[in-house]
């Protein structure tokens, strides 16, 4: 059974009818973890306001736990929980005042569900008495999610809830939405950071509010069709450069320290085993050679989202 239905959703803002989310349709299983993910820009958090009932759509429908975003918004915001990126938090009030208030607002007690919330509240009490607005980054971040699960959703919407929250802290924060999972919660969670991406049981890749892909994130990994090589070498602009005139070159782009290349997966084995010589390691090097660069080192690579992310944009 389907918790989320997004059906040919279009929204545009202002007069220019400027388009956010371009026609999109996905569904989202009962008590799964479903992240969508894309830049940004790519129309997220309008996606978000949209089925929290917080935007009407210009056209398409949505249900959220059965229920019609327009016709039952009322009973939407009853059953779903809603972490906005930004400004959940009063930031004068303090961190038991901040989810007292939540717990009131939505006509229930911290008492009455403070099993689903002990785990992460926990980690918060010893700052009971501080200010929301005087936490670090992972404290507050811990603090909406306490204040988004406080009336017990059946449907939990968190927007880029890591960004600019320290990497141990984002860790964290993913163990306990594969927690909350197991309590049978539907969790629909945006990021910009690729590498979460593999952490959700299904991905939507989204840009220009547009939905390159859904799928589970190793089925993505698992269909990317050429051959990938980290290469590297001084000066990443040129060899990035020089790289894209290889005459089997399908794209080349700065990864990290690395550039990454992707070439026509032709005869070689797509899956090469990591430490098999390849033919086309020493053709890559010889061209680089022939170029200038006499230090590079190539090697193959698996795609990782972020390459297979790249690579649909360029389809
Ligand atoms: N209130 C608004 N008025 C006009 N344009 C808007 C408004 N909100 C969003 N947009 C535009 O709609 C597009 C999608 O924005 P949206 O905020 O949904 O994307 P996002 O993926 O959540 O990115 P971000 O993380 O930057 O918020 C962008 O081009 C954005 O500039």
């Amino acid at each position: 059974m389907n918790a989320v239905i997004v059906d040919s959703i279009i929204k545009t803002y202002g007069k220019e009818k400027d388009l956010a989310v371009s026609n999109v349709s996905f569904a989202v299983k009962k008590g799964e973890l479903f992240g969508l993910i894309g830049p940004d820009g790519a129309g997220k958090t309008t996606l978000f306001r949209i089925l929290t009932t917080l935007l009407i759509p210009d056209s398409g429908t949505a249900s959220v736990d059965g229920f019609d975003i327009v016709k039952d918004f009322r009973k939407i915001r009853d059953r779903v929980g809603y972490m906005p990126g930004k400004f959940s938090l009063y930031q004068d009030l303090t961190v038991k005042e901040n989810l007292s208030f939540f717990a009131t607002v939505f006509g229930t007690t911290i008492k009455q569900n403070y099993e689903l919330i002990k785990d992460i509240y926990t980690q918060i009490e010893p700052f009971k008495n501080r200010r929301a607005g005087k936490l670090s980054g992972g404290m507050k971040q811990k603090l909406a999610l306490c204040c988004a699960l406080i009336h017990k959703p059946s449907v939990l919407f968190l927007d880029e809830p890591t960004t600019g929250v320290d990497p141990v802290s984002r860790k964290e924060f993913w163990q306990m939405l594969r927690r909350l999972k197991e309590q049978d919660i539907t969790i629909v969670v945006s990021t910009p950071y690729m590498d979460e991406a593999t952490l959700c049981d299904r991905i939507a890749l989204i840009q220009n509010g547009r939905i390159l892909s859904v799928n589970p994130p190793e089925e993505i990994i698992h269909s990317y069709p050429d051959l990938l090589y980290a290469v590297k070498s001084e000066n990443i602009y040129h060899l990035v450069n020089c790289l894209k005139d290889y005459e089997n070159t399908i794209s080349a782009y700065a990864f990290g320290e690395y550039v990454h290349l992707a070439i026509k997966s032709g005869v070689s084995p797509r899956h090469l085993a990591m430490n098999e010589k390849d033919q086309k390691i020493d053709d890559i090097e010889q061209y680089l050679l022939r170029n200038g660069f006499k230090n590079a080192v190539v090697r193959k690579t698996e795609p990782t989202i972020e390459d297979c992310f790249i690579k649909l944009l360029s389809d």
